[in-house]
């Protein structure tokens, strides 16, 4: 058997822009670290971009949609119908993420992957459907080995063409009522975390709500017993089309060199599966926020991950990473045009 495009080698990171990024840190005018974490970025993307003064124009957003079967156990404050009312507000630019990326001058494209009622043709939305929903993940696996390798490749579709745009940042959403179920059940399978631990509020369930979606993610769990060993089965079995697609477009991103800014809890448990396909993908990725769900932070600490802010958002879509896009081009707008000592004629 060939072996699966996911598992070749991610792109390599310039460490000769990244020593030069931080030689230049050194030099700006400022006690040295004293913009924390945006010296931080600054050197990042110059390492990312092989080049000591990097630049943030272009920054593409993939939205992935898809539904689940597991709706059916009443596990979202929301209908399933939301998830197509939804992408039709994509198209029409009405959604947050919608809003956020006009503001930062993103591309932004809905993939959709499969919502139970077909939105038909619409305006940046990319026909992808691989079904009308995931299986029922509480009593059957979610997807066939033939759908996870679709949405895997659905995801790095979209990072072929962030590149082929001239990507310099992939923000990868998501859209899809239930999926932070589906999300819990992959998180709990690759961290070992209890379903009880990471089981969160998601749209909006009371504590009795939240009490049901975490037996339902026990029950899954126990059906499916999902391996920290086989990420893709473990997809598979409890994720979704949209959490594939992420996961997907992520590996295909790192490969192709683009750095990846990653969203709340649906995208980061993506992120996390991505890293355990292709372990080299870690190198690639950055966190945009920390979301509210409270599973969030638990998939985060399993990656070492420090998200750039902490705004209680927890939307999803990808608005997270979205909001963070300006404090990303401060940092590279700070580190290209402060002056040097030399250049001020300070004494350091
Ligand atoms: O990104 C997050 O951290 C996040 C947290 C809670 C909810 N969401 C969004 O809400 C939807 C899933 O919520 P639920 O309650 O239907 O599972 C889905 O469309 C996600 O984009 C997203
Ligand atoms: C309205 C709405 C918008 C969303 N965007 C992402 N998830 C969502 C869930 C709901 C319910």
């Amino acid at each position: 058997m060939t072996e699966p495009w996911y598992l070749r080698p991610v792109a390599s990171i310039d460490e000769a822009a990244e020593q030069a990024a931080r030689d230049r840190q050194g030099q700006l005018t400022k006690p040295p670290g004293s913009l924390g974490r945006l010296e931080e970025v600054a050197v990042r993307l110059a390492a990312w971009q092989g080049a000591p003064k990097p630049a943030l124009d272009r920054v593409w957003i993939s939205v992935f949609a898809g539904d689940h079967g597991v709706a059916a156990e009443g596990v979202s404050a929301f209908p399933q119908a939301v998830t197509t009312e939804m992408i039709r507000n994509f198209s029409r630019g009405g959604a947050a993420v919608s809003v956020l990326a006009r503001e930062a001058g993103a591309n932004l494209e809905v993939v959709d992957l499969g919502a139970v009622e077909d939105p038909g043709s619409l305006p940046g939305v990319r026909p992808a459907r691989i079904a009308p929903g995931t299986g029922n993940l509480r009593r059957e696996p979610a997807m066939t080995a033939e759908e996870l390798a679709a949405a895997l490749a659905a995801g790095a579709e979209a990072a072929r063409r962030a590149e082929a745009e001239g990507a310099q940042l992939f923000i990868g959403g998501e859209m899809g009522i239930a999926n932070t179920t589906a999300a819990t059940a992959v998180a709990c399978g690759l961290t070992g975390d209890s379903p009880e631990a990471l089981a969160g509020p998601g749209t909006g369930l009371d504590a009795r709500g939240v009490d049901h979606k975490a037996a339902v993610v026990r029950d899954a769990l126990g059906l499916h017993a999902p391996d920290p060993a086989n990420p893709a089965e473990a997809l598979r079995r409890v994720g979704g089309f949209e959490i594939a697609g992420l996961a997907g477009a992520f590996v295909a991103a790192a490969q192709r060199g683009i750095p990846v800014l990653v969203d709340g809890f649906i995208a980061t448990t993506a992120a996390l599966a991505a890293v355990r396909l292709n372990p080299g993908v870690a190198d690639w990725l950055a966190f945009g926020h920390r979301s509210a769900e409270p599973g969030h932070a638990a998939v985060l600490a399993e990656l070492g991950a420090a998200p750039l802010l902490d705004l209680d958002m927890r939307l999803g879509e990808g608005s997270g990473a979205a909001a963070a896009v300006p404090l990303l081009r401060q940092a590279v707008t700070l580190h290209n045009r402060m002056a040097t000592f030399e250049e001020a004629g300070i004494p350091s």
